[in-house]
């Protein structure tokens, strides 16, 4: 699992790790990875480095430090570099001193736009993690300018390195140079950072455990659930499905045949759309009623239902079976208007919530605001469950505080269904007894995988989706070593 730690976490291990380091060591390392990454990109886009022009744009702290010392990495690889410095009377006093010694130049802010004009590549070393807000009016106007692609050091300046919120003017870059470790904004603002890259500084003995995670390949493949030579179609988790009606029969085939393709178990269905499940997935045990459906050892419920008394009925029955549940579409909107149906809860089973921004909004009364990890933990804590959060970047929070992230690749999942297809795969990952948090956090990451396979830079459909899940599954597995 990757690890993501808060700037306030960064911050206390750097001083930990500076108090036993030479001075200026740490801001060095970084410097030398950040110069190589910017020559690297130089060479991508230009077919070479030496003769190119890089303009770093400095601000006051240790994050135009960084720039200005890559700056004079960069010379000896010939590069031509010109530092334009925000604040001239508080530019790093060392790294300016060692860009000049390299034959850099400095220059002010009115000389800015004539350099940018010419760059091949812009350094954004305006702040780092100290930042907070938009970029103020001056970087702004200079940001404005630039055409070359920019490699942002540690972040891009201008967006909220803890929040990866957006709220005025700021950088989007091509790469990102990161120290030591990566950082929420990375995670949760990805179209904002371009290519993220991590330089070691030797942080990482220094940080603990990590605020936020991001699971990779082997921690999904590893949860995911494969059935061994004693199981069978009962011993690997049932799934049960309760969604859609009779006149809305999407949201049950699509949920329903989604647990199909993720796991090898068995999927029983109940509700209106018993026959057009059926007919469509004829290996779905369905019923028309939860009442009847059988014992299964993971619900799904919610999409299709309806949020009147008879939804209510069938999310009530569903709750008091004991077993973990995930509650979607509208069995969200039913809790936040009755909130006593939980009454119906035995308090040891997991529950899943997925709200959208609506859907979290009528759940807890408020906006998931700019700070959605906190949103999430928030409303986890509320109703003692898993809450995902969907939006660009899905973010998934355990009521213990754990919080996973995932990176999404692309948008095309925003598509009509695609709820419903991650709904099936989170009941069916639940049912094979997984840990809640690890089994929705895998499938939100199978689901967007899915999509991408399924898009493949085109418009793609909730059924693709349900398709490409064998295939992300296998791409998962492929990877995972
Ligand atoms: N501390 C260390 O040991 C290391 C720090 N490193 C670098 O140091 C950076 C952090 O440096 P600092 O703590 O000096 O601070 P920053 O460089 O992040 O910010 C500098 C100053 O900018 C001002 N500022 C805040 N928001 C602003 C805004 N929106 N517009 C304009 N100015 C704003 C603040 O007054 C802040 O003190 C990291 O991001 C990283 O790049 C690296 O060199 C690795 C080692
Ligand atoms: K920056």
């Amino acid at each position: 699992m990757q690890g993501i730690w808060t700037t306030e976490r960064i911050r206390a291990a750097e001083e930990r790790l500076l108090a036993v380091t030479p001075d200026g060591e740490l801001m060095r390392r970084a410097a030398f990875g950040l110069a190589t990454q910017v020559a690297a990109l130089l060479a991508e886009e230009t077919g070479g480095v030496s003769g190119r022009r890089v303009v770093l744009l400095v601000g006051s702290g240790n994050n135009g430090g960084d720039a200005l010392w890559a700056g004079a990495f960069l010379r000896r690889r010939g590069v031509s570099v010109t530092a334009v410095l925000l604040n001239p009377e508080k530019a790093h006093p060392a790294g300016l001193a060692a860009l000049r010694r390299s034959g850099g130049r400095a220059v002010s802010t009115a000389d800015g736009p004539r350099r940018i004009s010419k760059a091949d590549v812009v350094v954004d070393g305006i702040v780092g993690i100290s930042a907070r807000g938009p970029l103020r009016p001056d970087a702004a106007q200079l940001v404005e300018l630039v055409e070359a692609p920019v490699v942002a050091v540690d972040l891009p300046s201008g967006v909220d390195p803890d929040t990866g919120a957006v709220d005025g003017p700021h950088v989007t870059a091509a790469r990102t140079v990161t120290f030591g470790a990566v950082k929420p904004v990375h995670v949760l603002a990805p179209q904002e950072c371009g290519e993220v890259v991590l330089v070691d500084i030797g942080l990482r003995p220094s940080l603990g455990e990590p605020d936020l995670h991001r699971l990779e390949p082997a921690d999904i493949a590893a949860a995911w659930p494969v059935p061994g030579p004693e199981d069978d179609k009962y011993s690997q988790g049932v799934t049960g499905i309760a969604a859609g009606s009779a006149t809305y029969p999407g949201a049950a085939v699509l949920a329903s045949g989604s647990a199909v393709r993720a796991t090898a178990g068995m999927v029983r269905y109940a509700g209106h759309a018993a026959d057009v499940v059926r007919a469509r997935w004829p290996e779905i045990v369905a019923t028309g009623s939860v009442t009847d459906a059988g014992r299964v050892q993971a619900w799904v419920v919610g999409p299709g239902i309806g949020t009147g008394a008879e939804g209510r009925d069938v999310l009530r029955h569903i709750l008091g079976q004991g077993v973990p549940v995930c509650a979607d579409a509208d069995a969200t909107t039913i809790i936040a208007h009755t909130p006593e149906v939980l009454d119906a809860r035995d308090p040891d089973t997991p529950l899943v919530l997925t709200p959208h921004a609506g859907e979290y909004e009528r759940l807890m009364g408020h906006r998931p605001g700019a700070d959605r990890v906190s949103a999430a933990r928030e409303a986890a804590a509320k109703y003692d469950a898993v809450v995902l959060l969907k939006g660009y970047c899905t973010v998934v929070a355990a009521p213990d505080g754990r919080v996973a992230v995932n990176t999404p690749r692309g948008s095309w999942l925003a598509t009509a269904g695609s709820g419903d297809v991650l709904t099936g795969l989170v009941g069916s990952v639940l049912a094979a007894g997984v840990d809640p948090w690890l089994a929705t956090s895998a499938a939100a990451q199978v689901h967007s995988l899915a999509g991408a396979l399924a898009a493949a830079d085109v418009p793609t459909s909730a059924s693709s989706l349900v398709d490409a899940i064998p295939a992300a599954l296998r791409l998962i597995r492929a990877t995972s070593h």
